[in-house]
């Protein structure tokens, strides 16, 4: 929940040049979806929401459904972000029906999944994980996942290399056993704390596809340079 209508040309403007061995990826407030989807027509970074209603169409006041963010110009869309589990009550049931409402609308869903740091005390981070991908995603998934340990986001924190490479590894095997071939396709994202500082070594750990970066992207100068740490090929 942050931006304005009238930052988005100088930003968008800004990650326009991303290197381009970079995919970019901007999901923004609903609000700026539109403004964002012109400012950067024609460039190759895409574009994406922050959440989708689980029905298509109807009286739902509030709510806003995956067909409307496509015509807003989104490709993708962030579904069970612990904030919306957190202050919205979303169990995993809610995350799969918003799952197939936004594969269904032909959006592609990033859907997140991350443990508290009592739950990684207690030795279940795995274990929890695990759960909520089963129950959150539909046996037709295509899309993206993405680790985001509660604990990690806006703290400054991030696991261990050791623990970010275990917990990918054991998305992916989930990945494999829940979705069968199709699984070995998903992109599986870290978020949590990354920055220019760290990205470049978390972006290599092994099934680390990518990132999912909140404080960081809201300096294009930092989002460019986290980008800059990405992987080539
Ligand atoms: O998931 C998020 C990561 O936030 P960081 O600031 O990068 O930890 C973000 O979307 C939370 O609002």
């Amino acid at each position: 929940m942050h931006g304005k209508l009238a930052d988005v040309a100088g930003y968008a403007a800004a990650i326009r040049q991303a290197p381009p061995h970079a995919d970019l990826l901007v999901c923004p407030p609903f609000t700026l979806l539109d403004r964002f989807g012109s400012a950067l027509a024609g460039s190759a970074v895409a574009l994406g929401a922050q959440d989708c209603a689980p029905c298509p169409q109807g009286a739902h006041t509030g709510d806003v459904s995956a067909a409307m963010l496509r015509e807003a110009g989104a490709q993708y869309v962030i579904l069970g972000h612990s904030e919306r589990r957190e202050n919205h009550g979303e169990t995993n049931a809610d995350v799969a029906a918003k799952v197939e409402a936004a594969i269904a609308a032909g959006l592609t869903p990033i859907v997140c999944a991350g443990e508290t740091e009592a739950q990684r005390d207690s030795g279940d981070a795995e274990a929890v994980v695990r759960s909520q991908l089963i129950h959150s995603l539909p046996q037709n998934f295509s899309g993206v996942v993405a680790y985001e340990p509660v604990w990690a986001i806006g703290t400054g924190r991030t696991p261990t290399e050791g623990d970010v490479t275990a917990m990918h590894a054991a998305i992916r095997a989930v990945l494999l056993r829940h979705l069968g071939e199709a699984g070995a396709g998903v992109k599986i994202l870290y978020g949590g704390s990354v920055k220019p500082s760290n990205a470049a070594t978390l972006l290599a750990l092994p099934e680390v596809g990518g990132a999912l970066v909140g404080g960081a992207s809201l300096r294009a100068e930092d989002l460019l340079a986290i980008a800059a740490g990405a992987p080539c090929g």
